[in-house]
């Protein structure tokens, strides 16, 4: 596609998806803006943006659609900015904020003329690190990104020209109101960034009585801990735009905990079983996406001998065969004599041949659990 495209907020998400529509479209001309100076000059030396302005007003009124990446308190203040401004021409306004319902309802309310459309959007993919500096053009590539159009028959064209605009990302759009996501995102993002943090004050807490404890803090503990490391600006305000799904998420979990608290004071084997059971039959039941909310994990687990160069022997194996692992990671020693490797893989299939690829090469015994 021709045309202006001005990008307000030029961190990980504005970065990546600047990349990801130069990549597709590389007719258009896309400004970027920042509040902070360093930020939007980095982007135009890292040539994430054609350009970059002091102010944004003069390039939004020159341009075909305009992206919003800011955090989700800041992004209402932009829109009511934006509002401000006397549109001549017909432009489409999109924003990545996390929360919907409040940016929905202020891009409703400031923009009624006709020739301006605004589309609330989340690309439900990111990570824990911000700034430019960790933009890539393939971030969204399968995730899901929702777009939350507040009439969907009347915005439908701008919808379609929406998805033209951010087709680079490679993500799956699907469209929902902003309540729903709102709920949904709560459940799947929102709740569990609160529980990871509230795990790490845990461990901090703790640490008093014992050193061990940040020292042992490996495996399962990383794993579900390390959305705490995101920025606390972005997260402060998802907390406060969402926060009304959000109490009653606390509820609900604190009500879920005093019942696993009254089993376990009770000695209730049977129950605490099933508590974990079913939490696994539902998590092994998600939808396996190869990006997005849920990564796919085809776990092998390797025993080795423990001794230097084994990784690079197995992976060398797996290579040959052009077998692509996501990750490796070593579990424990056993009797100092034996390592379990854990391989992670994309599909199954490619689990399948690193296990016969494995068998064919070495005498290293390989089971999945
Ligand atoms: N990080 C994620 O995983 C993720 C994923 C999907 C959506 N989001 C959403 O994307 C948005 C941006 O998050 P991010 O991860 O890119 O954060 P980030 O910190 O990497 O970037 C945000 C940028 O916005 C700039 N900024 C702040 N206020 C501004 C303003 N008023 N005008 C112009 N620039 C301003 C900051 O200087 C910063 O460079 C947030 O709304 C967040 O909820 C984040
Ligand atoms: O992978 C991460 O680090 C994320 O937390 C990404 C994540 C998520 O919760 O899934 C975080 C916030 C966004 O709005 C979308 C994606």
């Amino acid at each position: 596609m021709e045309g202006n495209v001005l990008i307000i907020g030029l961190g990980l998400i504005g970065g990546s998806i600047a990349l990801a529509l130069k990549k597709e479209h590389q007719q258009a001309t896309v400004i970027g803006y920042d509040l902070n100076e360093q930020q939007a000059k980095l982007a135009k030396s890292l040539k994430v943006v054609d350009d970059c302005c002091e102010f944004y007003e003069e390039a939004a009124l020159e341009a075909d659609f305009i992206l919003i990446s800011v955090p989700v308190m800041q992004a209402s203040k932009v829109l009511e900015k934006l509002s401000t401004l006397d549109f001549r021409k017909q432009v489409l306004i999109s924003d990545v904020g996390s929360t919907k319902e409040r940016i929905v309802e202020a891009g409703a309310a400031l923009f009624p003329q006709k020739n301006v459309t605004f589309i609330g959007g989340h690309p439900m993919a990111g990570s824990h690190k911000s700034g430019i500096i960790a933009a890539k053009a393939h971030l969204f590539e399968n995730a899901f990104y929702v777009l939350t159009p507040t009439d969907l028959e009347r915005d439908a064209k701008q919808v379609e020209t929406l998805k033209d605009w951010l087709k680079g990302t490679k993500a799956n759009f699907v469209t929902m109101s902003a309540g729903e996501h709102d709920l949904v995102a709560g459940v799947v993002s929102h709740f569990p960034h609160i529980v990871a943090a509230g795990l790490v004050h845990q461990a901090e807490d703790l640490q008093q009585k014992s050193p061990f404890v940040s020292r042992l803090a490996a495996g399962g503990f990383r794993d579900i801990t390390r959305i705490a490391s995101s920025n606390p600006t972005m997260w402060k305000d998802i907390l406060i735009h969402n926060k009304e799904t959000l109490l009653q998420l606390i509820d609900s979990w604190q009500e879920q905990m005093n019942l696993v608290k009254l089993d376990l004071e009770d000695g209730n084997e049977e129950k605490l079983f099933d508590f974990f059971q079913k939490a696994k039959e539902f998590r092994d039941g998600l939808p396996v996406k190869a990006k997005g909310a849920i990564p796919s994990f085809y776990d092998l687990y390797v025993d080795v001998p423990d001794y230097p160069g084994v990784i690079s022997e197995i992976t060398g194996y797996l290579a040959t065969e052009q077998i692509s692992i996501t990750n490796i990671r070593i579990m424990e020693t056993r009797e100092e004599i034996y390592g379990v490797l854990r391989l992670s893989f994309q599909t199954d299939e490619d689990r399948q041949s690193a296990t016969e690829c494995l068998g064919q090469y070495t005498n290293y015994e390989t089971y999945i659990v």
